[in-house]
């Protein structure tokens, strides 16, 4: 995994949004949203259904229009090419729709376009890196298996595959672990605690599991309605007034032993 092509920007790779807004279908999704995940950061969207964590992922990685500022390593991402933007930033969709006569691998291998010259072919390090991540991922022997032959939490993994081989020092991932089971939700959370510490990546992802995103993240933003409601480190977010006012669950919030915040549903006549 570490024989990347040359970064874009030589600064730590920290992710800063300011005055963040997206209109969609002629109404305000977004408004006024910021955050910081510093360098090497896990930082966790975490909010209701429909409260815009999937568009503020998706206005990041520069797919969507929205007004406000965002900026990796200092820079402002509008300044950057397409390719150079994609050599910075990786973006993991939900669901994407997949070509289902596309090949594991090739779908995997897709992350190296940016490195790939225009009209060229990919190069030894560019299969090198595909097949490392997969193997990172249980993948290696799905390599041949067309893409319409997966299963949810298959695929789920060959789009984060994808993403990883893009080897850029920025990862968003839109809920990366909802169609795995348990084993995979923590063998692919734990990849990616690993390859943010060894090659500083900046994480910057969607999570409805609550506990887990107290659990992997330094710190979180809540969004509710569109707007970040809280933010900050997980025991100042995932309190119980909080979750239980935007979510309208009943909630309760222990400790864990690693002093992480663990949220649990309750059931009304249970309390
Ligand atoms: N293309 C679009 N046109 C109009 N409205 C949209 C569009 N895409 C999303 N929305 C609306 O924007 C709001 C935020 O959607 P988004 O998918 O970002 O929410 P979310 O917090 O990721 O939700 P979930 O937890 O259900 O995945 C929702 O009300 C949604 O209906």
């Amino acid at each position: 995994m570490s024989t990347a092509a040359p970064p874009v920007l030589t600064g730590p790779a920290g992710v800063e949004v300011r005055g963040l807004s997206v209109r969609l279908g002629g109404r305000p999704v977004l408004t006024d949203v910021g955050l910081s995940a510093p360098s090497g950061g896990w930082l966790a969207i975490i909010g209701p259904n429909g409260a815009g964590k999937s568009t503020l992922l998706k206005a990041i990685a520069g797919l969507i229009g929205r007004t406000g500022e965002v900026r990796v390593a200092g820079t402002p991402v509008d300044r950057l090419r397409h390719r150079q933007r994609a050599r910075l930033i990786a973006y993991a969709p939900q669901s994407p729709a997949l070509p289902p006569d596309m090949t594991v691998y090739e779908y995997a291998l897709l992350g190296r376009t940016p490195y790939i010259p225009y009209l060229g072919r990919e190069s030894a390090p560019d299969k090198e890196v595909t097949e490392s991540v997969l193997e990172r991922l249980g993948l290696t022997g799905f390599a041949s298996r067309p893409l319409g032959e997966l299963s949810g939490g298959e695929r789920q993994r060959v789009v984060l595959a994808r993403a990883l081989a893009q080897q850029a020092p920025v990862l968003l991932l839109d809920e990366p672990t909802t169609a795995l089971d348990l084993g995979h939700q923590q063998q692919v959370l734990e990849l990616i605690d690993r390859l943010r510490v060894t090659d500083r990546l900046t994480v910057v992802t969607t999570l409805h599991d609550l506990s887990l995103a107290g659990q992997y993240a330094d710190s979180l933003v809540l969004l509710a309605g569109g707007r970040a409601v809280a933010a900050g480190p997980p025991g100042r977010v995932l309190t119980e007034p909080l979750l239980t006012r935007h979510f309208g669950a009943q909630i309760r919030v222990e400790t864990g032993a690693d002093g992480r915040p663990m949220v649990f549903l309750v059931r009304p006549e249970a309390q």
